[in-house]
């Protein structure tokens, strides 16, 4: 580098870092800040005097200004000790004589002359401290009294202690070492190419010439490499040898994440430099850390905790699986028995949960974790069987192999027992705060119900949600609230998301499906709607055998009701020409019309939302969605939900006055929907609606939009937005705008048939109805089916409650209860 005299401003600045105390004063690194006293101490002192001072202080208002000390303490501690190689061209220099610095305070006649006076001294000889220097002989030491700045004896600087030099010094190699490793590897590389070539060419040179062999030419002779670059090589090498070997067991150990809490005692291949981030990411690892059991309205899950050395955020799985905790199965896998028994399904059992940590580790200490088998208990802890880490195959491993003949022979038998399964993306103000502009907890709800309702008298429940911490589609809380003003400024959720700058859709599912490998499943049926996540899945190695699809409540609730009004209308007919001769009567032996109106239209509403549990209508294609089969329903029901086909717990009800079917609903609805969360009950609302249309417009979401949400003719599908479009904000307002004045004038006959459907019984509980509920609860003839279930009607009353117009309608309707009541 070219060197060049230094300037009167870095003098000044060396100056600055290079003062030391005078006897007395304070050291120039306290950098206190002017107070009181400091003022008061600073007046009193003489302008002359006032050098040392005005390095080691800074006036009050300079200070002030930047609210920070000057200089960075710590880098001046660190320059100060960090020995040669931080400051060799600064503190081993010699500064020469000592100079006064210009003040500030000093006349301009004076400081012009004393300027000319440096200039003249910097041209005919080098500048103390510059880099001209560096090469001279040292200079002779001069007396101890003039070498100082303040003319004053200046204390020597002590030795670097070992430790002083390990905090400070820099772990990279000097930039010449550096150039010289690079400058070595490149030769290598081209020694190697051209030897190949060579070995081509002398290969090519055989053949044709058969009769006569050449001599075989001399190899180049690999030219000696430096002890850094063997090692550079070495560690290159065996980190590629660990990424091509994907069945190499992989010992999680101290994950290099930071935070996480891993077991003492383990090393890990994972520790072998930061080289990983220059060939490829290290391969993903995710290791339960926790389990435990969570009662919830639906039934127990369990919740697992794990880390990955992936993303450094907590993932859950919530488990559904009583088989996991059995004892029996479990020794039977600890002694090498793999398989399930015939039609048993494997148990969902974290296999990283059950390893043993280290040596060291305790019973109680894995017991504590959720390394445990049976049901805990005051009396009852009996550690799982402790599980020696097995290899873990990577997600392209895991598929090849699941794509083997041998397994595939074996995968009608896996989708008999494949775990019903959905990926849930975290969604704090849907499901905490109960959010109506995504469906989000009422999905993560209606997953937790739907596994529990795959439980029958032969087989138990059995799934998992996959809860990933990937908040707003993964671009993070703040950019999805920002996303939301965008919204209300007439974004959808595409082109909000895009707008600033991310993917429509930023989220991943690898680490999901090394969840999933972890609790053994290999195959499941996935609860969703995207597209992505299948493939996302499909691509990791988990096979999806089927796609269980997810109806918004509010929709299914919705259609239900539109046909059933059409097939009651007919009923009601003949149902009102037979209450001529005789008055239906309930199981209780009331009068059908002693029942309070709200909880007949409670019970109306039962078809639909028991029709909740039925997957949205089978239609042709590889993913179509197998149709479920509801709780105490029987069989697998093939119906339309939105509306040909008759609900079972429909037949007869009128007619034989059978309570079975609305004691079924009463459970369902009141102790079962949106138990839960906040936001899980029923979403709904006109921002709701356009987060849905979105996603089945602009996001491929395999869901079939209701009649009324079907895109109209007259409004053409919003062109995507893109980055590129600067007024893409304005134009999508005006589209909102265009869009509203289009919409054809609701005719007499739709404002009818809307508060008929707001009025209709067959539309679920509101707040009325609940008061009303819990009234007639502590009037002592609480509903039946609510106590039977060990759930008060009364408890209801406390739930959150819902406000939304089709409550309005339905106040005087509320009145009439109350009255009917009295
Ligand atoms: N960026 C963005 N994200 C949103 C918005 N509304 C909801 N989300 C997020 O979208 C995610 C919803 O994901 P999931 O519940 O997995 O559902 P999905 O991807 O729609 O697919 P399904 O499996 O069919 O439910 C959650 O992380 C929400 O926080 C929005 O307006 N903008």
């Amino acid at each position: 580098m070219a060197h060049h005299a230094a300037s009167a401003a870095d003098l000044a600045l060396l100056d600055m870092l290079s003062a030391l105390p005078q006897p007395g004063q304070a050291p120039v690194s306290h950098f206190r800040h002017a107070g009181a006293g400091d003022a008061a101490a600073g007046g009193s002192r003489s302008r002359s005097s006032s050098h040392a001072s005005s390095s080691s202080r800074r006036p009050l208002a300079t200070l002030t200004a930047l609210r920070r000390p000057p200089i960075d303490p710590i880098i001046l501690a660190a320059s100060l000790s960090s020995g040669p190689h931080v400051t060799r061209h600064h503190f081993h220099h010699s500064y020469g004589a000592p100079r006064a610095k210009p003040s500030t305070q000093m006349p301009a006649s004076e400081r012009r002359a004393r300027q000319r006076q440096e200039a003249a001294a910097a041209a005919t000889a080098p500048a103390a401290g510059s880099y001209a220097n560096c090469d001279a002989p040292a200079p002779e030491p001069e007396p101890e009294q003039e070498s100082g700045y303040f003319g004053g004896a200046v204390p020597s600087v002590p030795a670097l202690t070992d430790e002083e030099r390990a905090l400070y010094s820099s772990r990279q190699a000097p930039r010449s070492v550096r150039l010289r490793l690079e400058a070595e590897a490149k030769a290598s590389r081209e020694r190697a190419a051209q030897a190949q070539a060579a070995a081509e060419a002398q290969k090519s040179a055989d053949a044709s010439a058969a009769a006569a062999p050449a001599a075989p030419q001399p190899a180049a002779a690999p030219a000696p490499r430096s002890k850094a670059a063997e090692q550079l090589s070495e560690a290159l090498h065996s980190r590629q040898a660990l990424i091509s070997q994907p069945s190499t067991p992989l010992h999680l150990g101290a994950l290099p994440t930071p935070g996480v809490n891993a077991p003492p005692g383990q090393t890990t291949p994972l520790s072998l430099a930061g080289l990983s981030s220059i060939v490829r990411p290290p391969p993903l690892l995710a290791r339960c850390y926790a389990r435990t059991r969570i009662p919830t309205p639906h039934g127990e899950i369990f919740c697992h905790l794990y880390r990955n050395n992936r993303d450094g955020k907590e993932h859950l799985a919530l488990v559904v699986d009583p088989a996991q905790n059995s004892a029996e199965t479990m020794q039977a896998l600890e002694q090498g028995d793999d398989s399930p028994r015939k039609g048993a399904a494997r148990p969902l059992r974290s296999q990283t949960l059950d390893e043993v940590w280290s040596p060291e580790e305790t019973e109680m200490e894995r017991i504590v974790r959720g390394a445990y088998v049976g049901r805990l208990g005051p009396s009852f802890q009996q550690a799982s069987p402790a599980a020696p880490p097995r290899p873990r195959h990577s997600a392209a491993a895991h598929a090849a192999a699941r794509l083997a003949p041998a397994s595939r022979a074996a995968v009608p038998e896996e989708e008999e027992t494949a775990p019903l399964v959905r990926i849930h993306s975290e969604c704090y103000t849907g499901e905490t705060i109960g959010s109506q502009r995504c469906d989000c907890g009422e999905q993560l709800d209606e997953a937790i119900r739907l596994i529990h309702a795959t439980s029958t008298s032969a087989r138990p429940a059995r799934g998992v949600i996959v809860y990933l911490r990937q908040e707003g589609r993964g671009i993070g809380l703040l950019d999805k609230l920002m996303a939301y003003n965008l919204q209300d400024m007439g974004h959808d959720t595409v082109s909000a998301n895009v707008l600033l700058g991310h993917l429509p859709d930023a989220r991943k599912y690898d680490i999901a499906a090394a969840i999933l490998r972890d609790l053994g499943v290999s195959t499941c049926r996935l609860l969703t709607n995207n597209p992505d996540k299948m493939e996302a899945l499909e691509r990791e190695g988990v096979r999806v055998a089927e796609r269980v699809a997810m109806v918004p409540r509010a929709w299914r609730e919705e259609l239900g009701a539109k046909a059933r009004r059409r097939r009651n209308h007919a009923r009601r007919a003949k149902a009102a020409a037979r209450a001529s001769s005789s008055a239906p009567r309930t199981p209780d032996g009331r009068a059908a019309s002693a029942i309070p109106r709200s909880r007949r239209r409670a019970l109306g509403a039962g078809a639909s939302m028991d029709a909740s549990i039925i997957s949205q209508a089978p239609s042709a294609g590889a993913h179509s969605p197998r149709v479920l089969s509801a709780p105490g329903s029987g069989e697998a029901s093939e119906n339309d939900w939105a509306g040909g086909e008759e609900e079972p717990w429909e037949s007869g009800s009128e007619e034989s006055g059978d309570g079975e079917a609305e004691e079924e609903y009463v459970d369902h609805i009141l102790r079962r929907s949106g138990a839960t969360m906040l936001g899980a009950s029923v979403t709904r609302g006109p921002e709701l609606e356009k987060y849905l249309r979105t996603k089945v417009e602009r996001m491929g979401h395999l869901l079939d939009l209701p009649p009324h949400e079907a895109p109209h003719a007259h409004a053409p599908a919003p062109a995507p937005v893109t980055q590129a479009q600067p007024h893409a904000l304005s134009q999508s307002v005006d589209a909102l705008q265009i869009d509203e004045a289009d919409a054809p004038p609701a005719t007499p006959h739709e404002h009818d048939e809307e508060d008929h459907a707001n009025t209709d019984p067959d539309s679920l509980l509101d707040e009325g109805e609940l008061h009303a509920l819990a009234a007639h609860a502590a009037d002592g003839s609480g509903a039946p089916g609510t106590e039977k279930d060990g759930v008060a009607a009364t408890d209801f009353a406390a739930q959150p409650q819902r406000h939304h117009p089709a409550q309005q309608a339905d106040d005087s309707d509320d009145d009439a209860i109350l009255i009917e009541r009295q």
